[in-house]
């Protein structure tokens, strides 16, 4: 049976008038790295921090580690290390005396923690850098140290790729893959960007104001971005009907430019100009793609925006 880390049933927040969570149901399995995606003001920070403790759901149930009660709940908190907001230390002090500060803090004992999330997110030679005097990149690497010095279980990092070039994703992406595999720390972390956590979850659960549209894991959403064929036709009405009709086909879409796109054909290429062939329809154009990830998001935050 599959363990969960965290289980949210129904989990509801509102802020005053404003309802940030609408009842939402997130899985998130031991082990897995979970891609939380949505736009700005979608609810993710606000779910990010019912698991840290920072505030409190209006309704449903959240678990984590199994536990569900207050006080259970806050004892499991201790498994866990979050950067939620801003990669929170202090830019006077150095990068060690940010640790040992947290250390300290947190009751963590033997100095030996210190030295080991310094080697982990590859900061040893920095240590006596400033925190202020740091790169976007390193800032965002001793935030993730200062969560690592508990030895979580988990990982909770709200937007860990924000404001990071390119060379900085690649950096975090594989950090946080090496994390997850050699210590199998389950990761949950948010982005606006799907393309950025691509490479890097197994899972995704997609939020748009406040709602979970879609939870689906990697290989799942790939296969939904599956191949489709875009064919341009003289009489695109007069087409799909005949679509429908003789090669029962019912998922396509007329795209603005009127080009018939068949999702998931089930004939072979060759079929479909064969039926505008049959019923006197002209052919301009045929060809096989792929639906593009970034595609597949935006189609299902536009549904999401009707059903909302
Ligand atoms: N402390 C607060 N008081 C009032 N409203 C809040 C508060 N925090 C968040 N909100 C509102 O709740 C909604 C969800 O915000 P939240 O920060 O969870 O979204 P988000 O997906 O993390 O957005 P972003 O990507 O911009 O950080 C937004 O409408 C936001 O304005």
């Amino acid at each position: 049976m599959k363990e969960y880390v965290i289980e949210a049933r129904d989990l509801k927040k509102s802020y005053g008038d404003v309802c940030a969570l609408q009842g939402i149901d997130i899985t998130v399995g031991r082990g897995e790295i979970y891609g939380l995606i949505g736009d700005n003001g979608a609810g993710k920070t606000t779910f990010l921090k019912l698991l840290t403790g920072q505030v409190w759901p209006d309704g449903g149930e959240l678990r984590m580690f199994g536990a569900f009660q207050p006080k259970d709940l806050e004892r499991q908190r201790k498994r866990t290390g979050a950067i939620v907001e801003a990669a929170g230390f202090y830019p006077r002090l150095t990068v060690e005396q940010n640790l040992e500060y947290y250390r300290i803090q947190r009751g963590i004992p033997g100095k030996g923690r210190m030295k080991e999330a310094l080697k982990t997110v590859g900061l040893l030679d920095q240590k006596r850098s400033r925190g202020g005097n740091l790169s976007m990149g390193m800032k965002q690497r001793l935030g993730l140290a200062i969560a690592l010095l508990g030895e979580p279980e988990l990982l909770i990092l709200d937007e860990p790729i924000n404001g990071l070039d390119p060379s900085g994703i690649i950096e975090m992406r594989n950090l946080l893959l090496k994390l997850s595999r050699e210590k199998n720390i389950t990761i949950i972390l948010s982005s606006h960007i799907l393309s950025e956590l691509e490479q890097t979850a197994n899972v995704f659960g997609f939020l748009s104001r406040g709602y979970l549209l879609e939870q689906v894991s990697a290989s799942e959403l790939k296969e939904r971005c599956s191949a489709y064929i875009s064919i341009a036709v003289s009489e695109p009405g007069k087409y799909t009907a005949f679509l429908e009709k003789e090669l029962k086909e019912t998922g396509y879409q007329v795209m603005p430019d009127g080009a018939v796109r068949i999702c998931c054909p089930t004939w072979d290429i060759q079929e479909y100009s064969a039926l505008a062939s049959r019923h006197g329809i002209d052919v301009y154009g045929l060809e096989k793609k792929q639906e593009a990830l970034e595609d597949y998001y935006m189609n299902l935050k536009n549904r999401g925006k009707l059903a909302c």
